[in-house]
């Protein structure tokens, strides 16, 4: 057997997706089959144990502020009426429920996607969970409906560069690629490692999305509807997937789901079906016909229990909606839960245990971990050998967790979601080729258009030039990203929901690609356009001119990360626009002394008054010499004269640079506090 070649570290990324596939197989080999591999069966062991958790809720409640626009006020709507239940570990859960009825609002509220507007409690194994608790979103996932993923990446390159981010480097790259392969191989993903994300099917792309959270192995998982949009197999091959999921290891996972097929239906452990916000029944799936009948619904022969239980709940068979819920809340629970402190001493459980269960000559061992050497003496009942029997599973089972190896740090994550950028733009180029040629472009028609017009004593071409050249940079760099970034969002959400990285390096990740860019395409346009309207050839009003046009794009880039975040697209379209044809006004058609007392911070504030100021100056200013005159009298020649009567004789480009860049500064954290509130405050 081959021994399988550590990546490490500090080798590219996405260096496990690009070994050669002979080694891949050895590398599947010895990951599957190999426990001769003492290398990959020592490491088995390390890779983070999840403890059993059982989901316990009580009163959960939803409101919403809605305005009306009838009443002119804000009134309250409320979505889930006190709704309680439990979900144990090892089950699979199934929500079910009429169309509105808040299967997915439930699903958001238990999986803590959803905080603001909920009330009720929600326990895990007994203990309350805190809002926003990192401890349950590092040991639970949730996997929206929509599956979201990079387009122009592999199979092979998301799941490893997945497994980096989340499971950082103190595991070897070797084991994780081991990982990486037996997830793919258990989802049946194996022979899609080098197919695009964008090109595989929709069952895929959720298998996709289950085997990217499986690989922090959490105990909980919540799907939203995984299997809409499948055919009846794949829904099947679905179900089933999540059964096993469930059964291995005892996970706790829960989906809502619309009306399954019968044989579906009875692959469910357990059912909780909600309508218009109440639950109208939980329990096992066995029991729902039963449940039904006692309160009069009686099942037609042949009909599906799912499509029947959903008919009753929109009332087709005459029982309305308090009669269902107050049948529902008669029904058992099992309200007892039972937590085990790990920390506590060996000697101490085995009194805990005596106690619970009246066991009188309780030995065990722990030495190699196996229940078969676990011996109970005298039980008193039968019910409580197995509940000590479960205790105990748990007892070796927590002994068995280890920490979840830490993420990727600050500096890796920002390497990696830089290198995943480039990847995807790599792979799909022609959205930057054209953005690239459209600036090469324009700067060759406004060139030929204003040609010669730098050296001339007629100033007014060469104003509206400049003027123009800032308008389109200011637009450009505003609104590719205005218009893109709300798309990232649906990614960003998802991913950070789920711990695979934090805002900083994602945000960091996002600049490294799109600010270099923007500096590109304005610097072609600016390198065609000054030497076609023959600026002067001098240095430093070169390097001058080319700052100040680039730092304006860029901080209009800021200004479209901001308004991009901050507003649904809808809007975001004009009001980019918008807020940049505002602010150029200032200092293009009006003087600072014209401005009317109540616009002049704008005046101050305007980083294209700001940066349109320093292109005159840096053109005309700094002592230039007479410009060429065709007529008998220029008014214009000495370029003094026009900076004198624009008001701009005296600026200072520096000053105005530095408000320009602290704008777009401002703008950038303003930005990620923005990101920050939508992605923690939800
Ligand atoms: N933020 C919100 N503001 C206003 N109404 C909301 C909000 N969230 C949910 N609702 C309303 O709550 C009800 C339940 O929504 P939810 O999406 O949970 O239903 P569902 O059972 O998942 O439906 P479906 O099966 O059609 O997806 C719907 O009427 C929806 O319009």
């Amino acid at each position: 057997m081959t021994t399988p070649t550590p990546c490490s570290p500090s080798r590219s990324s996405l260096s496990c997706c690009q070994f050669d596939h002979s080694s891949q197989d050895d590398m599947r080999d010895a990951a599957i089959i190999g426990n001769n591999n003492y290398f990959l069966q020592q490491e088995k062991y390390s890779f983070p144990k999840r403890p059993e958790l059982d989901l316990t809720f009580r009163d959960i409640r939803y409101r919403v502020k809605e305005w009306s626009i009838r009443n002119f006020s804000i009134s309250e709507k409320e979505i889930l009426h006190g709704v309680s239940g439990e979900f144990k570990s090892g089950e699979l859960v199934a929500i079910m429920g009429p169309s509105g009825a808040g299967k997915s609002t439930l699903l958001n509220a238990l999986a803590g996607f959803t905080v603001s507007g909920v009330s009720g409690e929600v326990l895990i194994n007994g203990k309350i969970r805190v809002p926003h608790s990192e401890r349950w979103k590092r040991t639970s996932c949730y996997i929206q409906q929509n599956s979201i993923i990079r387009t122009y990446i592999t199979v092979g390159e998301a799941m490893t560069l997945a497994a980096h981010l989340k499971l950082g480097y103190t595991i070897s790259s070797a084991y994780k690629h081991s990982q990486v392969l037996e997830l793919l191989e258990m989802l049946g993903l194996s022979h899609c490692y080098d197919t695009l994300c964008g090109k595989l099917s929709g069952g895929q792309k959720k298998r996709l999305d289950i085997a990217f959270e499986l690989l922090t192995n959490p105990s909980v998982l919540f799907l939203d509807e995984p299997t809409t949009g499948l055919d009846s197999s794949s829904c099947s091959q679905c179900v089933a997937l999540m059964k096993r999921l469930a059964e291995l290891e005892r996970r706790t996972v829960i989906c809502t789901i619309h009306q399954p097929s019968a044989l579906l239906l009875e692959m469910f452990d357990s059912l909780y079906v909600v309508a218009n916000g109440y639950c109208i029944y939980r329990g096992s799936v066995s029991s729902l016909l039963p449940h039904l009948t006692s309160i009069g619904a009686h099942c037609p022969p042949y009909h599906n229990p799912a499509d029947f239980v959903i008919e009753v709940a929109t009332g087709e068979y005459g029982i309305s909606l308090d009669e269902l819920v107050a049948a529902a809340e008669t029904l058992p629970t099992d309200q007892k839960t039972i937590t085990l402190t790990t920390s506590l001493p060996e000697e101490s459980k085995v009194t805990f245990f005596r106690n619970f269960t009246s066991i009188t000559n309780l030995t065990y061992t722990l030495s190699n971990r196996k229940f078969s050497q676990i011996r109970f003496g005298h039980v008193t009942n039968p019910q409580s050998e197995k509940k000590i029997f479960r205790l105990f599973q748990l007892v070796v089972f927590a002994n068995r967790i280890k920490e979840p190896p830490p993420p990727a740090g600050f500096l890796t994550q920002c390497y990696l979601l830089y290198k995943r950028q480039l990847l995807s733009l790599k792979r799909d180029y022609s959205l930057l080729m054209a953005r690239l040629l459209c600036h090469l472009l324009i700067g060759v028609i406004f060139g030929y258009l204003y040609m010669g017009s730098g050296y001339r004593a007629n100033v007014l071409a060469n104003y509206v030039y400049l003027y123009g050249s800032l308008l389109l940079l200011v637009y450009t760099g505003k609104m590719a990203v205005t218009l893109a970034f709300p798309l990232e969002m649906k990614i960003l959400v998802r991913e950070h929901f789920n711990r695979w990285y934090r805002l900083a390096p994602y945000y960091i990740s996002i600049l490294l690609v799109e600010i270099p860019f923007q500096a590109a395409c304005a610097a072609s346009y600016l390198i065609v356009s000054y030497w076609l309207t023959a600026q002067p050839v001098e240095t430093n009003r070169i390097i001058f001119f080319n700052i100040v046009s680039i730092a304006a794009s860029l901080t209009a880039q800021a200004w479209g990360f901001f308004i991009g975040v901050t507003t649904p697209i809808k809007i975001a379209v004009f009001l980019g626009p918008i807020i940049a044809v505002l602010f150029s006004i200032f200092g293009f058609c009006i003087r600072y002394f014209d401005t009317p007392q109540a616009f002049r911070w704008m005046f101050h504030i305007s980083y294209f008054r700001a940066s349109f100021h320093s292109l005159i100056y840096t053109v005309y200013g700094y002592d230039r010499m007479d410009l060429l005159c065709d007529e008998f009298y220029c008014h214009y020649k000495k370029p003094s004269t026009f900076l004198k009567e624009m008001e701009i004789n005296d600026i200072s480009v520096i000053n105005n640079l530095i408000l320009v860049l602290g704008i777009g500064v401002l703008m950038h954290l303003l930005t990620a506090s923005a990101l920050w509130c939508k992605l923690n405050r939800r």
